[in-house]
C-alpha cells in the first residue's frame, strides 16, 4: 500500500480542459508514480477517465487517496458531467473546469491536500463562457485573497517558470505588451522581486538569492534613447532593492541574460514581459520546466505547457512537465511541513 510521502497529504490535481491532453498526462503520471510513495487525486468529472484504460476509483475525501493509489487512479468526482471531444475546447464545460480548480484550492486551504497541481486550461474557451480571469495565476490569487500568508510572507501572485537550468519570473503576466509597458512601475518590480527572493530562500533553499532584473526596451533603453521605462521605473526599483539588502542587478539587456555564462550569475531572472521570461524558459526546458505561482498562501504548480489540442488523444503527449510539477509541489510541501 502506498504511504503518503514524508509527512504530507496527497496532492490535488485539477481536471483542466477536457478536450486537451490533461487526462492522458494524468494517467501517465499515475502509472509512473504508483508505488513511489507520492500520491495524488484528481478532481474531475468521472466521465473523463472512464475510457482512459486504467482502473479508476471514486473517492469521497482526499484522505482516501493513499490507500487507493497503488491500485487505481483516485478520482474525487465533481458531480458535474462534461461532454468531451478530444482536440476541441468547449465553453460548455467551463463550469466543471472552474469548479475543479475552486475545489482543489479549498482542499489546499483546509490542509487536506498539500498542494494544487493544475492541468492546462483553454483560456479562450473559459473567457468565452464569462470567466473573468486571464489565467490560473490571477484566479488563484482571487480565491485565496482572504487567507493570511504563512509566516508573514509577501503576497503575490507571481508567476515563476522553474527549469533545471533557469528560473524566470515575468513582472507583468497576462496582458498586452502595450498595457504592460504602460502599467510597469518601480513598485511592481520591487514587490515581484521581494516575493521571488522569499520563495528562492524558503521554497528552493537558496540562502542568498541573486536576482538579475531585465530592462523593458532593447538594450535596457540605451540610456533613455530607446525608451524611458528602464531609467524611470526599473533602475530605481533595483536601487531600492539593493538598499534593502536584496542582491539585485539591472536593468540588464534582456537579449544577453540567458546564455550559459550569464545564467551562472543569478538564481532567478525577473523579466518585464511575459514572453521575455517564458520564451527562454520553454526553449531551454519545455518538457522539464514547471509553472509555480509564488506569493500565495497555498502551493500551486503546473506543467509549463498548454492544452495541446493538436495532439490530444493521439498518444503523443509527454507527461514529463506534469511529473516535474507534481514532484516540485511535493518537495515544496515537505519543506514547509518540516519548517513548522
Ligand atoms: N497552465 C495552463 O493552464 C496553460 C499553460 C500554457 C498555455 N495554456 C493554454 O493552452 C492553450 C494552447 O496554448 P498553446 O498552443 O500556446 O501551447 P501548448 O503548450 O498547448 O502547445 C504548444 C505546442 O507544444 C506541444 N505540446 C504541448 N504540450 C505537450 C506535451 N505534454 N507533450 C508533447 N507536446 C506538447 C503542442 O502539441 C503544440 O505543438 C491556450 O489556450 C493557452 O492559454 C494553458
Ligand atoms: N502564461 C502561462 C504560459 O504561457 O505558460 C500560462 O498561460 C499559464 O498561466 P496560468 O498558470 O496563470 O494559467
Amino acid at each position: 500500500m502506498t504511504t503518503q510521502r514524508g509527512a504530507i497529504n496527497p496532492l490535488a490535481l485539477t481536471m483542466g480542459e477536457p478536450g486537451g491532453v490533461g487526462a492522458e498526462i494524468t494517467v501517465s503520471a499515475w502509472h509512473k508514480l504508483r508505488g513511489s510513495g507520492l500520491c495524488f487525486f484528481v478532481l474531475s468529472s468521472v466521465d473523463l477517465f472512464e475510457t482512459a484504460g486504467v482502473p479508476i476509483r471514486e473517492i469521497n475525501a482526499p484522505s482516501e487517496t493513499a490507500k487507493v493509489f497503488d491500485d487505481a487512479l483516485p478520482v474525487l468526482p465533481l458531480g458535474q458531467s462534461v461532454s468531451m471531444t478530444l482536440g476541441e475546447a468547449s465553453p460548455g464545460n467551463a463550469s466543471a473546469v472552474i469548479a475543479s480548480i475552486d475545489k482543489a484550492v479549498g482542499y489546499a486551504l483546509s490542509g487536506e491536500a498539500s498542494a494544487v497541481v493544475t492541468n492546462p486550461i483553454q483560456k479562450s474557451s473559459l473567457i468565452a463562457s464569462g470567466f473573468k480571469f486571464p489565467g490560473h495565476t490571477e484566479f488563484l490569487a482571487d480565491l485565496t485573497n482572504n487567507t493570511p500568508m504563512p509566516n508573514g510572507r509577501t503576497r503575490g501572485p507571481v508567476m515563476m517558470l522553474a527549469g533545471p537550468a533557469l528560473k524566470t519570473v515575468p513582472v507583468t503576466i497576462h496582458q498586452s505588451v502595450a498595457s504592460a509597458a504602460a502599467d510597469l512601475s518601480a513598485a511592481m518590480v520591487e514587490k515581484v522581486a521581494k516575493v521571488t527572493a522569499e520563495a528562492l530562500q524558503f521554497d528552493f533553499g537558496v540562502a542568498n538569492p541573486r536576482l538579475a532584473i531585465s530592462g523593458l526596451n532593447p538594450h535596457a533603453g540605451e540610456d533613455g534613447a530607446l525608451g524611458k521605462e528602464d531609467l524611470a521605473e526599473i533602475a530605481p526599483a533595483v536601487a531600492s532593492l539593493k538598499k534593502r539588502g536584496v542582491d539585485a542587478r539591472g536593468p540588464l539587456p534582456a537579449d544577453t541574460m540567458f546564455h550559459e555564462e550569464a545564467r551562472a550569475t543569478y538564481d532567478a531572472a525577473l523579466c518585464m514581459l511575459h514572453d521575455q521570461a517564458l520564451i527562454p524558459a520553454k526553449t531551454l526546458a519545455f518538457h522539464d520546466a514547471v509553472n509555480v505561482t509564488l506569493g500565495l498562501p497555498i502551493i500551486r504548480t503546473s506543467p509549463d505547457h498548454g492544452t495541446a489540442l493538436d495532439i490530444a488523444g493521439k498518444g503523443l503527449a509527454r507527461a514529463d512537465s506534469l511529473l516535474a510539477a507534481i514532484r516540485l509541489a511535493a518537495t515544496m510541501a515537505e519543506s514547509r511541513a518540516s519548517a513548522q
